[in-house]
């Protein structure tokens, strides 16, 4: 059976100003930079064997403090990038329109191939990020990855894993540098497939992330 953990990267400055970032980025704070340190300290006793990460820098940034814990190098896969939020990008939440507000809820309450504009839809990113998790199944026997992606990016596969719509992605509360962990199992009796093992595991962290409802 193979182990996959997910972590997403630790908290940066747009994070803690409540600023969309998509593809767009922006720098782990101190407080972020401490979470990978954790993340790492627990990466450090799972026996990983490859990160690979998304290529955008606060994952990168994350990824580096993750592997060097690991002995490991990081391999970049774009495909694990956060959903593309075309014209929103850099904004700040709480100063969006309402036409803005209205792109923005397209992406969660089932329109079908609601996007931002300029932007991906939920349906998009999750063939990608698909493609990126399959991807491990090709690594040698024995292998242990730990993928580095993006909260909504990382919400988006695990809801569809478990078989709920791409959309579905925020019923997950995936803080900065939480991990989960989907396994891939081969069973006539139970699920084949990916099954979701862990999901937002944050114990390791001493002060978790705070989501965008408490920030
Ligand atoms: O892009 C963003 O602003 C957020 C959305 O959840 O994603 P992340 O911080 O995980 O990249």
């Amino acid at each position: 059976m193979l182990q996959v953990y997910l972590v997403r990267h630790g908290e940066t400055q747009w994070n803690a100003q409540r600023r969309i970032q998509g593809q767009s980025d922006s720098a782990l704070t101190e407080k972020g930079e401490r979470q990978a340190e954790q993340v790492a300290e627990r990466a450090k006793t799972l026996g990983i064997t490859h990160v690979i990460s998304s290529d955008l820098g606060r994952t990168r940034h994350t990824a580096e403090i993750i592997a060097q814990a690991c002995g490991v190098d990081v391999t970049l896969d774009a495909r694990l990038r956060e959903l593309d939020m075309g014209v929103l990008e850099r904004r700040n939440i709480d100063t969006l329109s309402e036409e803005e507000e209205g792109w923005r809820r397209q992406l969660v309450n089932g329109t079908a191939d609601g996007r931002i504009p300029e932007g991906e839809s939920m349906l998009e990113m999750s063939e990608r990020m698909h493609a990126a998790l399959n991807a491990c199944l090709d690594l040698p026997f024995g292998s242990r990855p730990l993928l580095v992606s993006h909260g909504m990016a990382l919400g988006c596969l695990m809801s569809t894993i478990l078989g709920l719509p791409a959309w579905a992605e925020r019923r997950l509360r995936l803080r900065n540098c939480s991990i989960s962990r989907v396994d891939h199992q081969q069973s006539l009796w139970l699920a084949s497939g990916w099954v979701v093992e862990t999901a937002g595991d944050i114990s390791h962290l001493d002060a978790p992330a705070m989501d965008e409802l408490q920030r």
